[in-house]
């Protein structure tokens, strides 16, 4: 049966926000990671969406929190086990993401062999830009996704480099991690990706499709 809420809408109500890591050559290789074999991927809380108008906070224990520019699949249809053939059935939509990560403490949690959840689960860790209904991209993996930091250009990257392609994405995930109507897959990060401060301002687009714009401030810690 179909839903009555609103796709357009998903980060009010979507359940899960799945993250895809090394996705793309270029940024695997700028991190020193070796390109990996099956697609590797970390959860993010639904409470770490974030949308325009308010700012992207940098944890009270980071120093080096690091912009990733990704492009989101937003599910339609409840997903399980899916084969790729069958996967992009289940897409409703598309959206601009970013993967804010605070890269000291993910540096720190990989040498501590503890998981990252501190480093990119945080509250604000996941600005969205508004829904791109499917019909509107009939391609996604001919985007060219883009990222700037107080008008300098820091990241560009075409869709067509993923490693793992979003079918295959949707497939391998769905077989571990059911995915729901409205919950989002970010798909990985082209090269590029760097600090920034507080006070900064971040632009990021798809193309010439959409734009989103956010500020950076600093959390304060309760005492
Ligand atoms: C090295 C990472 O943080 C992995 C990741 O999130 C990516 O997009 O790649
Ligand atoms: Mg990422």
């Amino acid at each position: 049966m179909a839903s009555s809420r609103p796709l357009a809408r998903f980060w009010e109500w979507g359940k899960n926000i799945v993250c895809v890591g090394r996705n793309y050559a270029e940024h695997a290789k700028e991190m020193g990671n070796a390109l990996p074999a099956e697609p590797l991927f970390f959860l993010k809380p639904s409470s770490a969406y974030l949308r325009e108008g308010s700012p992207i906070l940098r944890p009270y224990y980071c120093s080096d929190l690091h912009h990733e520019v990704e492009l989101g699949v937003v599910i339609g249809k409840r997903t399980q086990a899916v084969s790729q053939e069958a996967a992009m059935e289940h897409v409703a939509g598309y959206a601009l993401c970013l993967d804010m990560t605070a890269r000291d403490t993910q540096k720190e949690c990989k040498k501590k062999g503890l998981p990252w959840t501190l480093a990119k689960a945080f509250s604000t860790s996941c600005p969205v830009s508004e829904f791109v209904p499917k019909e509107k991209i009939p391609d996604p993996h001919k985007l060219k996704i883009w990222l700037k930091v107080n008008g300098q250009l820091r990241q560009e990257g075409e869709t067509s480099c993923m490693i793992f392609s979003i079918p295959h994405l949707i497939s391998y995930i769905s077989e571990i991690v059911p995915l729901e109507e409205g919950d989002l897959i970010l798909t990985g990060s082209p090269s590029g990706v760097g600090s920034v401060q507080e006070g900064d301002e971040i632009e990021a687009g798809i193309g010439d499709i959409l734009s989103m714009r956010f500020k950076v401030a600093q959390q304060t810690r309760r005492s």
